[in-house]
């Protein structure tokens, strides 16, 4: 295999056609249902913190380029962190894990398994991470492999924990140490900065409440992109790998209430949204309020400013291209979301700040002390620059509003299935219980009134947010498409 960086004292990675069959079995990859190629694997470095009889934890980076133009010249190449648990010998307890088995010149046969289901291989991570803690500054800096583990103060970890791997692993994988703390290995990853670091560091900085604590972080510096003549990364020259933040340990997961909810409301039919057990409506409110609160501190401790309506327009329109092309059902609504898109061009200077990005009840936690927002990382189709730039706060209160009119749909899926005849009452509480919660919701975050400028631009980014759902629900979950597909129709419709 190729490899542009002179590090041979790392274990050979395994070959190029071995990551595009893993990539194709993950549920994080982004790139499923586009023709790619893997162009190259670099090898980052090894996990320091390994023990004698311990694996070796290679980290491996694949570049995947995409065969279509679908996305533009930008976004036909991406790069995933692969972290691989090299043992010599077969490990019964992950056989379900081994990704390939392969000869390395001076180490004979490996075995190299998905790291995040190997305990000893976690617990490389997070004594890494605790020696940090004791580093100046709290910054362990690997030589070797140019990773840099950074800790924040304030927590001492537990190292007797055990890791668990989160089984609904999203865009990137996260792995619980007990109950004392979550780590993200981030999948996708790019030069610069990464946006749930850099906002969990800001929050947890300040002591935000609404947010888990941040422990710390990993970077990488890459040899190739170091200034010339200096151990100084270059401009775009560091990648952070992963983050450690606080374990929510009461923590539910708002989706999931959500759908319990519904499903309450489902089983009494008869009963208005308001009466059933399990009523949103209190919940919604404290989101609506959490949400107001995160915003306040991104608007007090990152930069804002203002852009023009024709901008934020410009900026949506020019993804339905692109939308249009992988998701042709689209098409047929192209006039209408255009002719939203224009009432935004009408509006003059809008307010921006920095913002959640892609906010929905999966990213939101109740635990006993309140809800907390999680995963700032932006829509994970975005290119870095764009998720960092400053956006209208509606955009938040356009992906929650999107999230309480999936749910009662996501319901009905299966509820259909055994209950058929109970279409059009369901359809009707499922319209009640959607509204009811979204009221709650925008009353608690923007008080009873509404101008009818902020109106406009919610509703484009609903219809924005749909579109951008119709394209990842095609890529991801293709049964689920018509939910996403059945809002743009209404947006046209209204
Ligand atoms: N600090 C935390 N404590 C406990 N669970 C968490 C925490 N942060 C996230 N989670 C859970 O992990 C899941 C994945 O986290 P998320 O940040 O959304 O990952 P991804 O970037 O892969 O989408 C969330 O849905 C949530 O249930
Ligand atoms: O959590 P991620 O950053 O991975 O976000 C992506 O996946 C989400 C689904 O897991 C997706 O959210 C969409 O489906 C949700 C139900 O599963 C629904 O509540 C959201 O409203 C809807 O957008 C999200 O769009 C995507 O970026």
């Amino acid at each position: 295999m190729t490899d542009p960086t002179s590090t041979p004292d790392l274990p050979v990675a395994p070959d190029r056609e071995v990551f595009v069959d893993y990539l194709g079995r993950t549920r994080w990859f982004g790139g499923k249902g586009r023709p790619f190629t893997v162009s190259d694997v670099r090898r980052v470095g090894t996990v320091p913190g390994a023990v004698a009889d311990g694996p070796v934890v290679l980290l491996c980076l694949v570049e995947v380029t995409y065969d279509d133009v679908v996305a533009g010249a930008d976004d036909r190449v991406e790069h995933y962190q692969v972290p691989l648990a090299l043992y010599p010998e077969p490990q019964q307890r992950i056989e379900h894990a081994l990704v390939a088995t392969w000869q390395d010149p001076d180490r004979g046969l490996l075995h190299g398994y998905d790291a995040l289901h190997d305990r000893e291989a976690m617990a490389c991570w997070l004594r890494s991470f605790d020696r940090a803690a004791g580093e100046v500054g709290g910054n362990l800096v690997d030589g070797a492999s140019s990773l840099a583990f950074h800790r924040l103060a304030g927590h001492d970890l537990d190292l007797d924990t055990h890791s668990t791997l989160f089984s609904g692993e999203q865009s990137n994988s996260s792995v619980a140490f007990g109950e004392d703390a979550l780590m993200k290995v981030f999948r996708k990853v790019t030069p610069g900065v990464n946006p749930d670091v850099q906002v969990h560091e800001v929050l947890s900085r300040v002591g935000s409440t609404d947010v888990a604590a941040l422990y710390g972080w990993v970077d990488w510096v890459d040899p190739e992109q170091r200034e010339e003549g200096t151990d100084r990364p270059g401009p775009g020259g560091v990648m952070q790998l992963a983050m450690l933040q606080q374990f929510l340990r009461t923590a539910s997961d708002g989706w999931d209430l959500a759908l319990a909810s519904v499903r309450d409301l489902y089983r009494e039919p008869d009963l208005h949204a308001s009466e059933a057990g399990g009523d949103f409506a209190g919940e919604a409110t404290r989101l609506g309020h959490t949400l107001r609160a995160v915003h306040d501190l991104l608007a007090e401790h990152f930069p804002t400013g203002s852009a023009s309506g024709a901008d934020l327009a410009a900026t949506m329109s020019g993804r339905l291209p692109a939308a249009l092309a992988a998701a042709p059902g689209l098409e047929a609504h192209r006039g209408a979301l255009e002719a939203l898109f224009e009432q935004v061009r009408a509006l003059g200077e809008v307010p921006v700040q920095r913002v959640h990005g892609d906010l929905h009840l999966g990213q939101t936690l109740r635990t006993a002390l309140g809800w907390k927002i999680v995963d700032f990382e932006g829509e994970p189709a975005k290119p870095l620059h764009e998720r960092l730039l400053p956006d209208s706060p509606w955009r938040d209160v356009a992906g929650m509003l999107r999230s309480f009119d999936y749910a009662p749909r996501v319901v009905e899926r299966t509820w259909a299935e055994d209950d058929p005849d109970g279409v059009e009452l369901r359809t009707r509480k499922a319209a009640e219980w959607a509204n009811r919660s979204k009221n709650h919701f925008l009353v608690a975050y923007a008080g009873e009134h509404i101008s009818p400028e902020h109106r406009t631009l919610l509703h484009a980014y609903i219809a924005d947010k749909a579109v951008y759902e119709t394209v990842y629900e095609t890529r991801n979950r293709p049964t689920w498409v018509d939910i996403p597909l059945r809002a743009v129709a209404e947006i046209g419709a209204s």
